[in-house]
């Protein structure tokens, strides 16, 4: 049976701000994750462990977002041949440029799929996550048919100037 369960990491639990973006999502579409604070800085056995057993226990993919130095969606990635999403955390000094450019720049052969800085990323790395589950569940793919559509009424609602 394929695997149904999204791993949601993140490099600190100040990301949270801009993660949260991602549970929720995956929380709208009934999807089951775990949520934990994993670094490749400071808890480099825990990320090996992590990464190295995800496929035993069940996670279909890692949604991974971190900040600065981001070397943990590449580390995973290094660990685990499940697809690894990273989301670029924004940065205090540098925006999240630092974030984007350390998350996207993997070596050939070892791939992280790169999501927006912030908020926006971290929603659509979760509905990148839900669409990869919904390539086996025909439930599932209705919800995000759905989603579409609403985000298309939404839109086609839409006046001008807007109202505050
Ligand atoms: N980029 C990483 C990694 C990693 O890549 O393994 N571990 C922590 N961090 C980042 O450090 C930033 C500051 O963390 P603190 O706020 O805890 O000082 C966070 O954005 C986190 O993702």
């Amino acid at each position: 049976m394929a695997a149904t369960k999204i791993g949601l990491v993140m490099g600190s639990n100040s990301d949270w701000d801009i993660m949260q973006s991602a549970a929720e999502q995956l929380e709208q579409f009934g999807v089951e994750f775990e949520s934990r604070v994993v670094s490749a800085h400071r808890t480099p056995d825990l990320l090996f462990d992590y990464a190295s057993t995800a496929r035993e226990r069940g996670l279909a993919c890692i949604i991974a977002g971190a900040g600065g130095a981001a070397h943990l969606p590449g580390m995973l990635a290094a660990k685990t041949t499940l697809p690894v999403l990273g989301v670029p955390v924004p940065s205090r000094h540098l925006k999240g440029m630092d974030s984007l450019l350390s998350i996207v720049q993997m070596p050939k052969g070892v791939p992280v799929a790169t999501f927006a800085i912030g908020e926006a990323g971290a929603a659509n790395a979760a509905l990148y996550a839900i669409s990869l589950l919904a390539l086996n569940d025909a439930a599932l793919a209705a919800k995000l048919d759905d989603f579409r559509a609403a985000q298309t009424e939404m839109a086609l609602n839409m006046t001008l100037p807007p109202e505050l």
